[in-house]
Order: C-alpha cells, then sequence, then structure tokens
C-alpha cells in the first residue's frame, strides 16, 4: 500500500484556493487516492452572482472530478465547503466554522493565491502576502496540525538567474509595506509601483517573493514546506492526458495559435520554457505534504519543481509542436492558418504584428463593418497584444533552479509511492505531452467535441484558398500601381526575373550533367 495515500486516509484536510485550476486537481487526486480521507475543507468565496454552495455544487459535476465519481459516486461527501474571504479580517470565516477547522484541521493546503500579473499592488499584497499570514495565524491555532503546504511560484525570485531552494530576503519588510498600503492613496501607490517592485516584472512575482519570507518568518512551531512550481500545464496523465481548465500561463497564448490568431509571439526560441503538468505539481505537493508531517524535518524545506533543469524544452521547440499538433487537429473556425514566426528580435517582431496581426485584423473589422456587423477583431488583439507584452519576460529569458530537496523527496518514496505520486519529470516526452497539451485544450477549455475536426480542416482548406487569392490579387495590384507605371521599376522587375531564370538554368543544366 501507498504510505502516502494510506497517510491521508482519517485525516481532515483544509485546501484554499480549491476552486482554482491547482486546487481541483489536488482535491481530486487526494479523494481518489485516499477514498477514506475524514473530510475535506475547502476555502470558497461566493462570487459572480452565486453563493458558495450553488459553486462547489456546479464544481463537483466538473469533468475534472469524472474518475473519482466513478470510483467513489459519493466523493462529494467528504467535501466541506466553508464560506471565505481571504482579503477580509479572519478571512470572514464564522465563529461556528473557526472552531471546527481549529479543532478538525490535520493538513493545509495554501494554493489560493491572485495570479494576474497586472493586479494592483494593494490588492496583490492583500491576498498574496497578509492572506497567507492569516492563515498562518489560524495554522498555529490548530490543534492537531501536522503539515502546512504553501504554495509559490518558482518565479518568486526571478530577479535572479539560478534560484537555490531557499528563501531569500525580500528587499523591504513586508510589514511596513502593508502599513504604507492601508493609508496612501490608491492613485500614489500604482505610480510608485515599479519603484516598489524593483527589478521584478510584477505584482504577482514580488509579492509572492513577500509571502515566502513571511512565512518563513512567523513559521514558528508549525511544520512547513512551500512548492515552487515553474508554468504550470495541462496535466501529463491525470485525471486525463491534457486536461486544463484556464487561460493562465502558456495556454492562452497556445488556444491563440490554434485559432490562428498569435502569428507572431516575442520568444528567445533558444530558452528553455520551463513548463510543468499541473498533475506532477500535485504529486509533489501531496507527497511534500506526507514527508513534511511523518517526518518532520528541521527546517523549513522549499522544493523547487520546475523541468529545465532535468529534461529541458525550449520555446522554439514547443512552437514547432503547438503549430503541427493544430494543423492535424484544427481548433474550429480558426481566424487564419496556424502558423507562428518567433523570435526575440523586436524589430521583426513588430513587422510580423503589422503584417500579420493588425493588417488582417484591420481588414476582417472592415469586411465586418461592410457588411454591418460589429467589428471585433482589432479588439482581440489589442487585448492579445497586451498579454504579450506581459508574457514576454518569462519568454525571452532562462533560469536554473537546483532541485535537491525534490530529488531527495523522490528517492524517499518506495517504488508504489513513486508510481503512485510521479513527479519524475525525466520520463516525460514533450512532443507527446504538447500534443495531449493542444488537444486537451481542444476538448476541455473550448469544448469542441473532436468529431468536428474534418469540418475544422475542411475550414483550414478555405482559408488557404482565401490566402492564396489574397496574394495573386495584391501582387496584380503592386504590378499595376508601381511596376507598369515606372520604366524603371520594370527594368528591376526584368532583370530580377531574368536573374531568376538563369540561375534556374543554371542548376537545372549542373543537375542534369550529374546524373
Ligand atoms: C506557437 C505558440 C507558442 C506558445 C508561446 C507561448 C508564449 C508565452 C506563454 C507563457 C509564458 C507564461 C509565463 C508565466 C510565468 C509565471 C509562472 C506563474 O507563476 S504563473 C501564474 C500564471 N499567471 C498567469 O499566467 C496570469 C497571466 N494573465 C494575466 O495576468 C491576465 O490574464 C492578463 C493581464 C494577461 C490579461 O488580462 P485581461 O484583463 O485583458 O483579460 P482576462 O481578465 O485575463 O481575461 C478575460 C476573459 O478572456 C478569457 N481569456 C483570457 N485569455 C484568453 C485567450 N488567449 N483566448 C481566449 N480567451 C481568453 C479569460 O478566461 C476571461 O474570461 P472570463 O471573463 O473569465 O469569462
Ligand atoms: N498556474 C500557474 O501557472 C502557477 C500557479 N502557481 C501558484 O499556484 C497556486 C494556484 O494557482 P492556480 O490554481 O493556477 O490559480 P487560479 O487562479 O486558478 O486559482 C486561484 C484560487 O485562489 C482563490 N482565490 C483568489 N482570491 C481569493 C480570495 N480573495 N479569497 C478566497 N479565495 C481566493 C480562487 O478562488 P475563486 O474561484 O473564488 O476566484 C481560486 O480558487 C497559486 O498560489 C499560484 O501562485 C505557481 C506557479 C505557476
Amino acid at each position: 500500500m501507498s504510505s502516502i495515500a494510506a497517510y491521508y486516509n482519517g485525516k481532515t484536510i483544509l485546501i484554499t484556493g480549491a476552486t482554482g485550476f491547482m486546487g481541483k486537481v489536488l482535491m481530486e487526486k487526494l479523494l481518489r487516492s485516499s477514498p477514506d480521507v475524514e473530510a475535506v475543507y475547502i476555502l470558497v468565496r461566493p462570487k459572480a452572482g452565486q453563493s458558495m454552495q450553488e459553486r462547489v455544487a456546479n464544481m463537483v459535476k466538473s469533468k475534472v472530478f469524472d474518475r473519482v465519481r466513478e470510483d467513489c459516486p459519493n466523493f462529494q461527501e467528504k467535501i466541506k465547503p466553508i464560506n471565505a474571504e481571504l482579503t477580509q479580517p479572519n478571512l470572514s470565516i464564522s465563529a461556528k466554522d473557526l472552531q471546527e477547522l481549529l479543532s478538525q484541521v490535520n493538513v493545509v493546503f495554501h494554493c489560493a493565491a491572485t495570479v494576474r500579473f497586472d493586479e494592483p499592488l494593494k490588492h496583490a499584497l492583500l491576498l498574496n502576502v497578509m492572506g497567507t499570514q492569516q492563515l498562518l495565524s489560524l495554522a498555529r491555532q490548530m490543534q492537531k496540525l501536522e503539515a502546512f503546504i504553501h504554495i509559490s511560484t518558482a518565479y518568486a525570485n526571478c530577479n535572479r538567474r539560478n534560484i537555490d531552494e531557499v528563501i531569500y530576503p525580500p528587499p523591504v519588510e513586508t510589514k511596513k509595506l502593508c502599513d504604507l498600503m492601508e493609508w496612501m492613496d490608491e492613485s500614489v501607490i500604482q505610480e510608485i509601483t515599479p519603484k516598489l517592485i524593483g527589478d521584478w516584472p510584477n505584482t504577482y512575482t514580488y509579492t509572492k517573493a513577500l509571502a515566502e519570507y513571511l512565512v518563513q518568518q512567523e513559521k514558528e512551531h508549525l511544520n512547513i514546506a512551500i512548492i515552487r512550481p515553474s508554468i504550470v500545464g495541462a496535466s501529463w496523465h491525470e485525471p486525463f492526458p491534457g486536461w486544463i481548465d484556464n487561460f493562465n500561463g502558456a495556454s492562452g497564448m497556445i488556444i491563440a495559435a490554434g485559432k490562428g490568431i498569435l502569428q507572431t509571439v516575442k520568444v528567445n526560441n533558444e530558452a528553455v520554457a520551463d513548463l510543468i503538468p499541473v498533475d506532477v505539481v500535485i504529486n509533489l505537493t501531496l507527497a511534500a505534504g506526507w514527508y513534511t508531517a511523518v517526518h518532520r524535518p528541521k527546517t523549513m524545506l522549499v522544493y523547487n519543481c520546475t523541468t529545465g533543469g532535468i529534461n529541458p524544452f525550449c520555446w522554439g521547440e514547443i512552437g514547432y509542436h503547438v503549430i503541427s499538433t493544430f494543423k492535424r487537429n484544427p481548433l474550429e473556425q480558426a481566424f487564419r492558418i496556424p502558423r507562428a514566426q518567433m523570435t526575440s528580435n523586436y524589430l521583426i517582431n513588430q513587422y510580423w504584428i503589422a503584417v500579420s496581426h493588425k493588417a488582417p485584423a484591420m481588414l476582417y473589422d472592415l469586411y465586418m463593418r461592410l457588411t454591418g456587423r460589429k467589428p471585433r477583431m482589432m479588439k482581440i488583439f489589442n487585448r492579445l497584444h497586451k498579454s504579450m507584452l506581459l508574457l514576454e519576460y518569462f519568454t525571452c529569458q532562462s533560469w536554473e533552479w537546483s532541485s535537491e530537496n525534490t530529488n531527495t523527496l523522490m528517492a524517499q518514496l518506495s517504488p508504489e509511492d513513486r508510481r503512485l505520486f510521479n513527479f519524475d519529470v525525466r520520463q516525460l516526452h514533450w512532443s507527446e505531452y504538447i500534443e495531449n497539451y493542444c488537444i486537451g485544450a481542444k476538448k476541455y477549455l473550448l469544448n469542441e467535441d473532436m468529431s468536428g475536426i474534418p469540418a475544422a480542416k475542411q475550414h483550414l482548406r478555405k482559408l488557404r484558398n482565401i490566402q492564396y487569392a489574397f496574394n495573386t490579387t495584391l501582387l496584380v495590384i503592386i504590378w499595376r500601381i508601381f511596376i507598369a507605371r515606372s520604366q524603371m521599376a520594370r527594368n528591376i522587375w526584368y532583370f530580377v526575373v531574368s536573374l531568376c531564370y538563369k540561375f534556374l538554368s543554371y542548376f537545372r543544366a549542373s543537375s542534369t550533367l550529374r546524373h
């Protein structure tokens, strides 16, 4: 029997961020591998007009729980939602719920965070730092707590090139910064944010770094471990290959490429694309929870959960596999044929943005206006460009993360645990993974049926014909306007054509001679 699965049986777990991408996969794996878990408390807030109960009822119907639903049909009875808002004092948890948590919980998994790169600093601090601080203060009062697992990000210290499994002190004192946020005007905070975050690229990574330091400072007697995943992508195996449910990380860009919207992107083709499958992160998280609770390491362990140092794959290779998968399995109603110019050169990228993003968008919107419909393409491209600008920091450079703690943990696992809670990314076959990622995005994120592929291929053929017709028309127009009207342009044109002809004749002659 797996020691990890056995450990969680009979235990009471608390998960924050359970409605999020990683939280759902964590909950699913926990309930499936340890069906006798006592209870899984989840902190949920009402959102978008839905009460907490409605949100949870919808969530358990989600496809991600299909496997656990098959294995144990009453799995939802173990899930105990608690109304909470992490940015509010005492997390807005009622006195009754609080009592229950303090007396029952054995393990806490803290996943909740704002992952938006453009989050105003005040809100990012309130949630990612102060929310963590409040949760830690609850954890210290929990009578039966055995482990507290904090999910950070491998990019929390992205202002460094080499990142070890240690906590780096931040440049400011977190408490002083939080005090400042309390009285300072919102517009002033906005203005001084770039100065405050210094060489961090956004408020997300900055506040995650502050949160790590705070966890170390305020851990007291708690058994804590920190997990630092890199760019979390679709699942490798569990619950299904390619499972994904949001547009974060690389997923939005991959879909935009599949839809033929993204035709150019600023990346360093040789830079390592540190994608990590979500199930790998969750397996490591559960293994670390078990290890922290059972072995109680003397110091707080940080686990870098990355692929680059062990099984590197570059952005250029990702781009190639994404495009080739979408050519074989096209998305429905693509805007253009999927293809991607990937360059780290600013000017070349700007040229392609103008030619293959803005010009087609303007033409399409003109066509929409002329046919009495609402133009929308320019708006989509403006949003895409905003996202690309925020992501390019991560796609134009590489980092090196050490992974000693992660490797040591792997070595401590029994063969059965290593199989059931696999986080050995040496076995990851990238081209197969990327193919499943793209197909998973099509199926689970866009809800497109695989039976629609022949029609989608037919649509791509139509787009190709439109493109040929458009290019020919453009050539004729250019000929009429520039070449046919000017003697000099005509001479140049004949010179180029005769040069091409001579080259062709030369190659034909030399290849005949060889035979
Ligand atoms: C050939 C292709 C090759 C691929 C090349 C890939 C290149 C680059 C790839 C990736 C590098 C990633 C590096 C990450 C490293 C960090 C690691 C971590 O720790 S990761 C934490 C991750 N956090 C994020 O990833 C948040 C990033 N996102 C944001 O901050 C925001 O989304 C932002 C500022 C980029 C855009 O904000 P808005 O306000 O314009 O849009 P919004 O609110 O996000 O979305 C509005 C609606 O549109 C959908 N949407 C978003 N993106 C979409 C898309 N691409 N296509 C379709 N719909 C999309 C959303 O689902 C949303 O829908 P509804 O309103 O909820 O129904
Ligand atoms: N995705 C990635 O690529 C990576 C993620 N991480 C880290 O992993 C963790 C999980 O990320 P992921 O699952 O992708 O993120 P999601 O955005 O999918 O989920 C975030 C979760 O946090 C909850 N949450 C947000 N604000 C509050 C609040 N004020 N009160 C209560 N709950 C709140 C959300 O609840 P609600 O549904 O109500 O919004 C949601 O459940 C985060 O800590 C993130 O930093 C690290 C590296 C990479």
